[in-house]
């Protein structure tokens, strides 16, 4: 067990090993954090962990409807897709932020890598789905949470990290290193957005 979570009742299912986490070399951060923020004291009440097979019952799903549409989701899909994720082992990474006063989810950050041929059978990553709630922004917790994952993508190999996001993000992005190239984003939908 490491120092992100205090051991609970019963078995804890996390997505992927927490272990991994103390493995990070925080001082190759490129970003600054005030008041002695950091991944081991994001804040008061607030632990940093992996993803857990039950945190759709710590408002999860409604962590995520901050971000975009989430649908019906029940129990049985989210374990399922949890489940599906898990045995992909070494691709997804989803960090989460719990606040222990209240059991709930506030913030979010996904990590996805693409295994390849090229470059040496390399892989790049993703970083996907960065939300915060909105109680809970400009606390420096999703500049922890790109960090970390950003950090966990070097520790992991990637050869590129990339992203996309909304025009005003770009700013935000750029304190990790991120930079626009000169590649145009295409995207085709099947399903409208709204
Ligand atoms: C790849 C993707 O997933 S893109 C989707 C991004 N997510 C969203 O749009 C969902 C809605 N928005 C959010 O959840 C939040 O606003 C987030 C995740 C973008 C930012 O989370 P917060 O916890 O509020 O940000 P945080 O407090 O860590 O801000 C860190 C720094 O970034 C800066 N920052 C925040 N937003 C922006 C921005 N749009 N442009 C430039 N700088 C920004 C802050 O000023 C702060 O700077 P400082 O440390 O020098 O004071």
């Amino acid at each position: 067990m490491t120092n992100f979570e205090e051991p609970i009742n019963g078995t804890i299912n996390y997505l992927f090993d927490p272990n991994i986490l103390e493995e990070i070399d925080w001082s190759k951060i490129k970003c600054n954090f005030q008041n002695g923020v950091s991944y081991k004291k994001p804040g008061d009440g607030l632990v940093v962990r992996p993803l857990r097979d039950d945190d759709i019952h710590r408002d999860y799903l409604l962590l995520m409807s901050q971000l975009t549409k989430v649908g019906i989701v029940t129990e049985e899909q989210f374990k399922k897709r949890f489940e599906d994720m898990k045995r992909c082992e070494g691709t997804y990474y989803i960090l989460v932020i719990e606040d222990k006063s209240t059991n709930k989810i506030v913030g979010s950050s996904s990590l996805i890598f693409e295994q390849k041929f090229i470059h040496s059978a390399g892989q790049r990553g993703r970083i996907e789905d960065v939300v915060v709630n909105g109680d809970y922004r400009g606390k420096q917790l999703g500049k922890l949470l790109v960090q970390l994952l950003v950090l966990l993508g070097e520790l992991l190999g990637v050869y590129k990290l990339s992203l996309e996001c909304k025009h005003d993000k770009v700013g935000f992005y750029e304190n990790f290193g991120f930079a626009k190239d000169d590649q145009a984003f295409m995207i085709r939908r099947f399903i409208e957005k709204n």
